[in-house]
């Protein structure tokens, strides 16, 4: 995966998001053209500046930044060097059509030595206008909700991003680097234009088709779920959804295919991009008799009444799984319920930054061990109040530093809170039980348990049974949540790993035991490595390993 960096030198870089297409070259600046507001005659081709180093003018970009639209966002590069950048441009205004005359920018050609990936990625930018017309029909009937990314999601929420997307309003193109401009896409001409990326790379693989009714309605079904899925690591090649005006095509490459999101799922909260790493799934269209265009989300199932041509046919979905779409609930015995997928992405990185904060300060994480010199095989940090695994007592302040334990954050509490509540829901819908509390009793935390374990962690079979006689005798819960690599959790009646019952923790999991289950026999056997999804790590800058939090009631 690849972390684009700004230009090295800071006036370079300054110098690169500053300057703006304008007006008419008269000089010959290194980089861009100097703001200007003389709108003289455009120039077709370019200059040769020093041995090596050309400028060559970019027409389209020139004419759309001086009308202040925002369609065209592709910058050129010659001998590398990153040409023009545009700024504030307005998604709201229409491009103005170009007159005859004016060549394309792509032309069917790239500039430079660019690589194949570069290419395509220059193309794909080009594509919004050439293809404009072509697409107008066809946008009405499909509007584009898909934007590429880079194969790293930094390229859309690290604030290191260049193209931003603000709340669905206004888009931002600054100018980047060539290896930048490979990992950021045009949101603003997906925006203005609707328009899909017609050529993602120079090989042509597999064409995709959309069959039409008489009446040219079209029938889609999008599946959504992992599960089933006929994905796979090798699969380089997808297609994709058209008006049926002409069969397009289009190549992915692996990075290309796992960069492609979903403006409209990163709007929504939940949605944030959990599955960037991930590959997506296909999908059909069909078009209908009616002409309607109709879409099913179809979740977990393989059914589908597509015809034998469409199966042939690899179909690229553009919705990306979505973290809730894994969301299950699952009561695994009296008083202990699974959440999975519960918690999101959003709220795992906010658990990861605020656990690095609080981890480094006083009572943050340390490595602790037992009276005879073990060390347990994690990190540890107590928020509320202090466990010490030597005595198994709790205590206000830490042993080490004898430093207050930190204070459990507010949004924390809530999470539990909405967990209990959720599990309770499940208890009741599932085992008809009128008062679920009676099953799985409320509590209000004011102990939790911050263990990180790296990939080499684990944690013996014990029953959590240091907190106050009365907790215990109530069975109020032990709520467990798992942020990063996944884990292989061990519970049972026993301290007996082999009749232990194995379920696996992932990143956003939910596990509470209480009432019955309060005093159950729990461990992590293994971390499994580089399970962690890559949008949190890429956030966070989270460790490879696992944070889990337990939250108790004294
Ligand atoms: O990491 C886990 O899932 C369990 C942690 C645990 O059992 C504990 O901290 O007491
Ligand atoms: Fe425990």
């Amino acid at each position: 995966m690849k972390n684009f960096t700004f230009p090295k030198t800071p006036t370079l870089r300054n110098r690169w998001k500053s300057d703006i297409v304008t007006g008419e070259l008269n000089h010959h600046p290194p980089f861009c053209p100097p703001d200007s507001s003389v709108n003289s005659t455009a120039i077709n081709g370019g200059f040769k500046l020093a041995p090596g180093l050309y400028y060559i003018k970019m027409l389209p970009l020139h004419r759309t930044v001086r009308s202040d639209l925002c369609g065209l966002s592709k910058a050129a590069f010659v001998t590398s060097l990153p040409f023009c950048s545009l700024k504030n441009m307005n998604p709201a205004k229409k491009p103005a059509p170009r007159p005859a005359g004016f060549p394309s920018i792509t032309a069917g050609k790239h500039f430079g030595s660019v690589s194949s990936a570069k290419e395509a990625r220059q193309s794909y930018g080009a594509t919004s206008i050439n293809e404009k017309k072509s697409q107008s029909s066809y946008e009405k009937e499909f509007p584009s909700r898909t934007v590429k990314l880079g194969s790293s999601s930094r390229g859309w929420n690290s604030n290191k991003s260049r193209t931003r997307f603000d709340s669905g309003s206004k888009v931002r193109q600054e100018t980047f680097e060539s290896f930048e401009l490979e990992e950021t896409a045009n949101i603003a001409s997906l925006r203005e234009e609707q328009s899909f990326p017609s050529h993602f790379g120079k090989d042509n693989v597999v064409a995709s088709h959309v069959q039409k009714s008489p009446s040219g309605q079209s029938k889609s079904k999008n599946v959504a779920s992992t599960k089933n899925s006929d994905y796979s690591e090798g699969n380089r090649s997808s297609s994709r959804i058209d008006s049926g005006v002409e069969p397009r095509h289009e190549t992915l490459n692996l990075s290309e295919l796992e960069g492609i999101v979903n403006i409209a799922s990163l709007q929504e909260e939940h949605s944030l991009l959990y599955h960037i790493g991930k590959k997506v799934k296909t999908g059909h269209v069909q078009k209908s008799p009616s002409g309607q265009s109709k879409s099913n989300n179809v979740l977990g199932t393989q059914n589908s009444d597509c015809s034998e041509d469409l199966h042939k046919v690899k179909r690229f979905n553009i919705c990306l799984p979505r973290s809730r779409d894994f969301e299950t609930r699952e009561i695994l015995r009296p008083g202990m319920v699974l959440l999975k997928r519960y918690i999101s992405l959003r709220e795992q990185i906010n658990m990861v930054k605020t656990c690095q904060t609080l981890g480094e300060g006083p009572g943050g994480f340390y490595r602790p061990g037992f009276k005879d010199g073990a060390k347990l095989s994690l990190h540890m940090m107590c928020l509320g109040l202090n466990w010490d695994p030597q005595n198994r007592k709790y205590d206000k302040r830490h042993p080490l530093d004898d430093c207050e334990a930190p204070n459990i954050p507010h949004e924390f509490r809530l999470l539990v809170q909405r967990a209990i509540q959720d599990a309770h829901y499940l208890i009741k819908k599932d085992s008809g039980i009128v008062n679920p509390e009676d099953v799985l009793p409320s509590m209000s935390p004011n102990i939790c348990i911050v263990n990180f374990y790296t990939r080499y962690g684990k944690l013996g079979l014990h029953q959590d049974r240091d907190e106050s006689r009365e907790s215990l005798h109530k069975g109020l819960p032990v709520v467990s949540l798992s942020v990063g690599d996944s884990a292989e959790f061990l519970y049972g009646d026993r301290r007996d790993v082999d009749q232990a019952e194995k379920v696996l923790l992932d990143s956003g999991d939910v596990l509470i035991f209480g009432g019955e289950s309060r005093m159950v026999f729990h461990g992590v056997r293994s971390i499994i490595p580089f399970s962690a999804p890559e949008a949190l790590l890429a956030e966070t800058g989270l460790r490879r390993g696992r944070l889990n939090l337990t939250f108790r009631q004294f």
